[in-house]
């Protein structure tokens, strides 16, 4: 039903999130129960489920997004290369610089082309001079897919970019940092079948060089982009595993009842 490239699985990569009895909550609502997963290097892992599982939550805890929310609270354990994030001296600034995150709706800053990439590096002072942000800016450009189409206009504004263009933009933002991580919050959503293409051939490349997380509602687009895929339901995660077995023969029958759409 679903077409996974059984090639691509990815089992043998180096863990990069290990999360253990992860709980959170939004004041007395329990919104994340006792997810623990390990997460792997150079792979795509998507997150999958019907609307309210926690899908989103769970996504924000990997760069401590949640942070931001007042009367949210996350308890357990999450570690990225074996570090505690949510140790008191880790700073969620620093953390960010290396959990990158693209969120549903494109966001650039209302700056130029340019200025919307070089904004990371600058504040997180991460070169030396005008000639390395300049590297910096077109080496990000170029891994998002989007270099050639705004190499003549870098210094147009970032919201004068199309839909599609405007989400590319802000994943060269989000690589410019150098993140070990990327997490996306439903990428495409906003953008129609040409562009969701392209950013899905991107997600693709970009496994090669990050570990990317990406929270879907297209279980087509889980399986044409990602080897791992954990299904989340009501605040639990019910089934993890490669993305092929997901979506052919899952373990669970809360999972088989959502692939074949009988309920979500
Ligand atoms: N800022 C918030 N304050 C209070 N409750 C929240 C907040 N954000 C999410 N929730 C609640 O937490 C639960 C999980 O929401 P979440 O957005 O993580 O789910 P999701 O699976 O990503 O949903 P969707 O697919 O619709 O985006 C829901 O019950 C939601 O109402």
């Amino acid at each position: 039903m679903y077409d996974t490239n059984e090639a691509k699985t990815a089992v043998q990569n180096d863990v990069k999130f290990h999360c253990s009895d992860v709980q959170v909550y939004y004041g007395e609502s329990h919104a994340i129960k006792d997810v623990s997963i390990e997460l792997l290097d150079n792979t795509v892992t998507a997150f999958i489920g019907p609307s309210g599982c926690g899908k989103s939550t769970f996504l924000r805890c990997l760069n401590r997004m949640n942070d931001t929310i007042d009367i949210c609270r996350v308890e357990g354990k999450i570690d990225l290369d074996g570090e505690d994030i949510y140790d008191s001296r880790v700073d969620p600034v620093q953390l960010r610089a290396r959990v990158g995150m693209v969120f549903q709706k494109p966001n650039p800053f209302p700056k130029s082309i340019y200025d919307n990439v070089a904004y990371g590096p600058r504040i997180h002072g991460l070169t030396k001079n005008k000639a390395e942000l300049d590297e910096v800016v077109e080496s990000s450009l170029r891994k998002a897919a989007i270099w050639n189409e705004v190499k003549d206009r870098l210094h147009a504004p970032g919201t004068g970019l199309s839909g599609g263009q405007q989400q590319r933009l802000c994943i060269a933002r989000a690589i410019a940092t150098a993140p070990e991580v990327l997490l996306m919050d439903e990428p495409c959503s906003a953008l129609d079948p040409i562009a969701t293409a392209q950013v899905e051939e991107l997600i693709d490349e970009l496994r090669e060089s990050y570990s990317v997380v990406i929270v879907t509602h297209s279980m087509q687009q889980a399986a044409r982009v990602s080897q791992k895929t954990a299904f989340f339901h009501l605040g639990v995660m019910v089934e993890y595993d490669e993305t092929t077995k997901i979506f052919t023969n899952p373990s669970d029958q809360r999972t088989q009842d959502y692939i074949t759409g009988r309920f979500g």
